[in-house]
């Protein structure tokens, strides 16, 4: 059988290896929980021994995180504290320990539990795509957050189109808790609705609109019924003209203007349905003068800058001016470095990506308004297109909406969504989205945890890089980064980004497998979490540069990306060395000891 030993005592470790080795089992070692967590993650196991009182992460925290992520391995525990009546009630609580045994331990007994066991395969959850979850109702709590945390969200995404100020400060609370216990950095996404049009309240839970009947769109604000209804957004109804197609609820429902007014629009209904409140309106045929960045939008921002958020996301972008705009915004406030996202949903943005994607920090595949705004039979093109283009200016990028959408009230997801989420992956995307499904959804745990899944499968086979056959201008690019992507031999880059200036160009060059960026901020550690194979290391000490190097190996080391015998190249920018010279880029190989 694989196992995995979990103990710190060297000699305990030892003695283990060697009995279990013996009785022809194979093994792997960690000190700690964390860093048996990482093993346990990234390679199969058939069952896990573990110590109880480790440094770090102890015997139990790690046995929490398993229980999200491989609920089903078997683990022995092996304690001083097996006697206490409390710790070995509790420890057999959870149904993955199958023993509790005490020090010195009686190896005859442990192999005899061995024995009994059937080989597993559990599937390993380490992944390097990020998970973007929206958080609602649903997942809102410290604890449910904790384990999507474990579980391998990476961003979590706010959607201003819906909650109060008050409920998404209580939720931000709850984040960085959720962060802070799991020692994860955790890139928070606010996402301002934009001139998002919404239908106002309606009564009970819903009215039924039936084809062919008449419905008006009413100016003011009303409780709608079948007959009549109000909008968010009361300016639209004059942009509105005769024969305009309305889409209600992502295009579920459709109406078209037959009668024009200010203050109300009559209509007939084309497909008809259940219409809820607040469920969105399209007109894709419509000249809207509404802005593009609402009042709303600017107060919700206000919001964002007084809190820590790391990514603003604009919606219904329709030229680049607008993310320069909102970038002045934010500059101008001089409050916090919120990096902003183009939503990419109507035609005109589709029209002018190159420029929106040179202006953005990052970039979302809004699927959802996109079908609606543009035939959905477009979408996977524009998809595979956006991803590219994103690739060659540097650009980290999202594929969002409907990903397993049927999770939202399912186990299991769709054929068709596992492999949505696998082409994602193949086209190179660094982020995939969560909406609903972890949102309002009735697992948001098992949904990434499944999200996390298909990733890890499909980056098993993804041997061939996405991007190889596109031109590419490197001279952009620092040398030292291209240098070092392309050496045989060399496992993994390091960067030592100091400014946090250079960590866009090691995601882009080194696509196919997870590199260091090692940094003093989390706030730079928050944002690399939306670049699929950035994993930040915070260093803050102040050490001379080859002690950060060693300890950042060390840290390298014990989550499981370098191994004794690796060789890896560390990558520094332009600085002024301690002789004076100024330097434009440099690396180093190192042999891991
Ligand atoms: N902060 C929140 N408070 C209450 N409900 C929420 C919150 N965030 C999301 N939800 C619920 O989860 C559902 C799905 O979330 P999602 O972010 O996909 O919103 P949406 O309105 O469907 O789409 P859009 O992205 O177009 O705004 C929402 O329709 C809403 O019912
Ligand atoms: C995410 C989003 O807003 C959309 O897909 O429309």
């Amino acid at each position: 059988m694989r196992i995995l030993i979990l103990e710190d005592s060297k000699a305990s470790r030892v003695l283990l290896e060697a009995r279990l080795n013996k009785a022809g089992h194979t093994t792997q070692s960690a000190v700690n929980g964390r860093q048996g967590f990482f093993l346990a993650t990234s390679r199969q196991y058939d069952a896990i021994i573990s110590d109880l009182n480790m440094p770090g992460w102890d015997g139990f925290k790690f046995i929490e995180a398993m229980k999200v992520v491989c609920p089903r391995i078997p683990i022995i525990v092996i304690t001083g504290s097996a006697n206490e009546p409390d710790t070995k009630e509790r420890l057999l609580s959870f149904e993955m320990v199958i023993g509790v045994f005490g020090k010195p331990f009686d190896f005859d007994k442990i192999n005899v539990l061995l024995s009994q066991l059937k080989g597993q395969s559990n599937s390993s959850v380490s992944k390097m795509a990020r998970i973007v979850a929206t958080i609602g109702p649903a997942s809102n709590s410290k604890e449910i957050l904790g384990k999507m945390i474990v579980a391998g969200m990476d961003v979590a995404r706010l959607n201003f189109s819906h909650g109060t100020h008050e409920e998404h400060g209580q939720t931000l609370a709850n984040i960085r808790a959720a962060e802070t216990e799991w020692g994860k950095p955790i890139a928070v996404l606010q996402d301002l609705c934009g001139p998002k049009i919404r239908t106002g309240q309606m009564e009970k839970n819903g009215v039924q609109l039936t084809v062919g009947k008449t419905v008006i769109i009413q100016a003011d604000e009303t409780v709608g019924t079948a007959s009549r209804f109000s909008t968010i957004a009361p300016e639209i109804l004059i942009d509105l003209r005769e024969g305009d197609p309305i889409l209600l609820d992502d295009g579920l429902l459709e109406l078209k203007v037959t009668k024009e007014g200010a203050r109300e629009v009559l209509c007939k209904i084309i497909v008809g349905g259940i219409l809820k409140s607040s469920k969105g309106i399209n007109l894709p045929m419509t000249q809207l003068s509404l802005p593009s960045v609402t009042e709303k939008d600017k107060r919700d921002l206000a919001w964002g800058l007084d809190h820590s958020i790391d990514y603003v996301a604009l919606s219904f972008v329709r030229s680049a001016a607008e993310i320069r705009d909102i970038k002045k915004i934010i500059a101008a406030s001089g409050k916090r470095d919120i990096r902003v996202i183009a939503k990419i949903e109507k035609p005109e943005a589709v029209e002018h990506i190159t420029d929106i994607i040179e202006a953005a920090d990052a970039i979302m595949i809004a699927r959802g308004d996109m079908g609606i705004e543009l035939p959905a039979a477009r979408v996977p093109r524009i998809q595979q297109e956006i991803i590219n283009l994103c690739w060659q200016q540097n650009t980290p990028v999202i594929t969002a909406t409907q990903m397993l959408d049927s999770m939202t009230a399912n186990t299991i997801p769709t054929r068709a969504e596992v492999t949505d989420v696998s082409v994602a992956i193949k086209e190179g995307t660094d982020a995939v989205m969560l909406s609903g499904e972890t949102a309002a959804g009735k697992d948001p745990v098992n949904v990434v945890r499944t999200m996390a899944s298909i990733i890890t499968e499909e980056e098993q086979y993804q041997f061939k890089d996405p991007f190889e056959n596109i031109k590419d201008d490197t001279t952009r690019a620092n040398p030292a980064i291209t240098a070092a992507a392309n050496l045989p031999g060399v496992v993994l880059t390091m960067l030592l980004d100091a400014r946090g200036v250079l960590y866009q160009q090691l995601s882009k060059y080194s696509r196919n497998e997870p590199n260091i960026l090692v940094t003093r901020s989390l706030h730079v550690a928050r944002h690399s979490s939306l670049y699929k194979n950035l994993v930040p290391i915070i260093i803050r000490d102040d050490i001379p540069r080859d002690e950060v190097v060693f300890k950042a190996m060390g840290i390298a080391k014990e989550w499981g990306y370098l191994k004794t015998g690796d060789i890896f190249a560390v990558v520094e920018g332009e600085r002024l060395t301690q002789g004076g010279i100024p330097q434009t880029g440099a690396f180093q190989l190192i042999t891991v000891s």
